[in-house]
């Protein structure tokens, strides 16, 4: 309970804090609209507005996103000093009126115990609604008092864990606990893989990790970008308000599909197919359909050049072939040099007709005699090369021999004919990947587009190279701008409050300002990352990693060198038919055993009565599957039932009725869908249900990794059996609620 007088107290310091607030926004305002006021002056000094302009702007958006629940904690030292905790740092002068919650300074915070105070002696969990403090909820560390309490701010966590849920994830910074912690501000080198049971905050933790790099090393991650993959469109929506919410935009969140830019791929396909996709074995079958299309004339190809006709037979090719496999993987990259043997071939035949000397071996000839069995020397030769390398039917023949190809014409070759692949497939895996041209693609071809166009090369040197020319212009056009508004502290501006607004030499980096110079567009890495398919990011946190096939880490992989990776997961929720057993198995290839596990073991969405009844559920079906501890206990168990369609639609109402504000899900077998869409119209549905709605029906592969406040689970049974990885499935579908769980059996007569 909350005194008045404690209150009042942390209601003036709170005002002060907005106060300051306002004043920041208002300053950050004023400026934007100077810069943008001033539109004359050299090409350097518009330049240089529209990066200040930029930077306002981000700022403003910053500030606007932390107004609610702006300041959530205090912490109370033993030498008599308060810290304030928020969501943003805020000084007043020099004086710190807030900590954000990422500094070091406020770690004690969520890790503070009685046995390990940090030189804490109170902290507060700080309620407000708007800009009003609500409730005051203090946590003494005395040893005296400790008892073996494990949860930090139990009061306000507790609250969280039993609020409705929106259809939104919300971010967790006002009660993140220590082990979570731990995680979050685990140093970014090297993979970090981060597993534990469902509902234990993977995702939560991921999310605030992304924020807590970014704020930590600013430099390094801004300009390079934090890669978020999750699973589907849908949870990627689920979790889309957390980080604008931390104040964060430097991140792209996307899902597998999403990863070769100007290819959708989001196109449905069948469990098996994609499994067969995903195996390690396809990198063998693409670099097979590569070499197919690298050919020599089966039957000779005639081909008629000025009324000559040239023949091609295969031991005509075969050098050329192989000098051009010799000389690398790249497929279009090797294409000049098979077309130049070719074309010696071609020019060698023209030049034996019309520069054959007659007395060449006329040993009374003259000083010709003995030399050449050709008049023609090497500059005719290569005047004829020229004009066969243009000639409509030679470049014909050289495209059906060696032609240059896009992954997705490589990837459609190889789907029409998957015999290709005989050697490496058998004839079920060879129908399963057998499709007609045109249908689109599924999330499942993405890694095996990339690795098409790894195989392929695209001759992008001259490209690259004057990149790295632009980009030495910039960074010293950029230092020069730098070292100019360092040395006026003040940009086109009079304030009078000039330390509180930083100069953009505080806030930038010469490369980070070229950076910004070169994208007139003001986009940020993540925004320029989306469009680039081999675009390196400075961090990748994989979300539902377990799910991931082994062509769709060799992906990530490559977008991540430096192998700064976080990969949060659980083993046991795979649904996925070629799953991994264990995270070695999936990270040795990439860094060997140098990956550091961490473990989360309280499930905080899950109450103890669902967590028991899964337990039991599972405990015949796959006795590996243990659930992680609850944090809290509802006093509802679950309830079952059997009955008909119609006796399922009313409990189904009965529940929607119960759930109030909250959310429901319904969860079925994928092979009941479309039955249950027609008996349940009332409930959102489609590939992309949208989860704000008050009750979706979902398949257990679309409700990976969401949360509702009651679930019915349609035919456990039917699920189980379902799939090979069945038990994990109804593992999933069990665990989704926050509240309560309905399981309910279809008498299918
Ligand atoms: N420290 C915390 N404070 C408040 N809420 C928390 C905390 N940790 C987790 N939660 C909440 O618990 C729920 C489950 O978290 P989350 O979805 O991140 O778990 P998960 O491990 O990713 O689950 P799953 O494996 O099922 O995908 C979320 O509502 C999250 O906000």
């Amino acid at each position: 309970m909350s005194s008045l007088s404690s209150l009042a107290e942390e209601q003036s310091h709170l005002s002060v804090i907005y106060g300051r607030l306002d004043e920041l926004r208002a300053q950050a305002r004023q400026r934007l609209a100077e810069t943008q006021r001033h539109r004359g002056g050299t090409k350097e000094a518009l330049s240089l507005r529209d990066v200040a302009a930029y930077g306002y702007a981000e700022r403003l958006a910053q500030y606007e996103a932390v107004e609610e629940g702006l300041c959530f904690g205090r912490l109370d030292l033993r030498d008599g000093d308060r810290l304030h905790i928020g969501r943003i740092g805020i000084h007043d002068t020099d004086h710190p009126l807030l900590v954000d919650w990422r500094a070091p300074a406020a770690r004690p915070f969520y890790v503070a115990t009685a046995i390990t105070p940090y030189d804490v002696t109170v902290r507060r969990h700080i309620r407000t609604r708007e800009r009003t403090v609500v409730e005051l909820n203090d946590e003494i560390l005395d040893l005296d008092r400790a008892g073996d309490r494990a949860l930090v701010g139990e009061a306000a966590l507790i609250a969280a864990l039993d609020a409705n849920r929106t259809g939104r994830m919300r971010d967790i910074v006002e009660t993140i606990q220590a082990e979570q912690d731990r995680v979050i501000r685990a140093e970014p080198g090297g993979v970090l893989v981060v597993q534990g049971g469902p509902g234990t905050g993977k995702t939560a933790v991921a999310l605030h990790r992304a924020a807590y790099l970014l704020y930590t090393y600013r430099e390094q991650l801004t300009a390079r970008g934090v890669l978020i993959i999750g699973p589907n469109a849908t949870f990627l929506r689920y979790i889309s308000q957390v980080l604008p919410s931390l104040a964060e935009t430097g991140v792209l969140l996307a899902t597998l599909g999403d990863l070769f830019p100007g290819l959708p791929a989001h196109r449905p396909e069948s469990p098996a197919t994609a499994e067969v996709k995903g195996r390690a074995v396809m990198v063998e079958v693409l670099a097979e359909a590569v070499r197919d299309r690298q050919r020599v004339p089966a039957e000779p190809i005639e081909i008629e050049v000025d009324g000559q006709v040239l023949r091609l037979t295969a031991a005509d090719c075969e050098p050329a072939r192989q000098r051009a496999r010799a000389a690398g993987p790249r497929h279009n990259l090797a294409r000049p040099i098979f077309e130049t043997g070719v074309l010696d071939v071609l020019a060698g035949q023209v030049a034996d007709r019309i520069g054959a000397d007659p007395f060449w071996d006329d040993p009374l000839g003259a000083d010709d005699a003995l030399t050449s069995p050709n008049v023609l020397d090497e500059a005719d030769l290569a005047d004829l090369r020229a004009d066969l390398a243009s000639n409509p039917l030679v470049r014909a023949a050289l495209d059906a021999l060696w032609p240059v190809l896009t992954p997705a014409e490589l990837l459609t070759g190889l789907y029409a004919a998957p015999e290709v692949a005989s050697g490496l497939l058998g004839p079920a895996d060879r129908e399963l990947l057998r499709r007609e041209p045109g249908a689109g693609w599924s999330p499942a071809d993405v890694p095996l587009l990339d690795e098409a166009a790894e195989l392929l090369g695209d001759d992008d040197r001259a490209a690259r190279a004057a990149a790295g020319r632009e980009l030495a212009i910039r960074l010293s056009y950029a230092q020069g701008v730098l070292d100019i508004t360092a040395g006026s502290k003040s940009f086109e501006l009079e304030d009078d409050d000039e330390a509180a607004i930083p100069n953009i030499a505080d806030i930038m980096q010469a490369d980070m300002l070229a950076d910004r110079l070169a994208d007139r567009e003001h986009r940020t890495a993540a925004e320029r990352a989306a469009a680039d398919r081999d675009w390196v990011f400075g961090h990748v946190i994989v979300d539902e990693a377990q799910e991931l096939s082994p062509m769709a880490w060799r992906l990530l992989m490559r977008r991540c060198p430096s192998r700064s990776m976080t990969v949060v997961g659980d083993l046991a929720q795979s649904g996925s038919l070629g799953a991994p057993d264990g995270w070695a198995e999936v990270l040795a290839p990439y860094v060997a055993d140098r990956w550091r596990l961490a473990e989360l073991t309280v499930s905080y969405r899950t109450p103890a009565e669902i967590m028991d009844y899964t337990r039991d559920r599972l405990a015949a079906a796959d006795p590996a599957i243990v659930p992680p501890r609850p944090v809290r206990s509802t006093g509802v168990p679950p309830w079952e039932a059997t009955g008909s369609l119609d006796e399922l639609v009313a409990r189904v109402a009965y529940e929607k009725d119960t759930v109030g504000d909250g959310r429901l899900a319904v969860i079925v077998p994928a092979d009941l869908l479309t039955t249950l869409t027609a008996a349940l119209p009332q409930l959102a549905g489609g590939p992309s249900p949208d989860l704000e709605e008050p009750a979706v029906l979902l398949t257990v592969a679309q409700a990976k990794g969401l949360e509702f406040d009651t679930v019915v689970v349609v035919d456990p049974d039917r699920i189980l059996a379902g799939s090979p990885r069945g038990a994990n499935d109804l593992y999933v579908a069990l665990t989704r609620p926050t509240q309560r769980l309905g399981v309910f059996t279809l008498d299918h007569e």
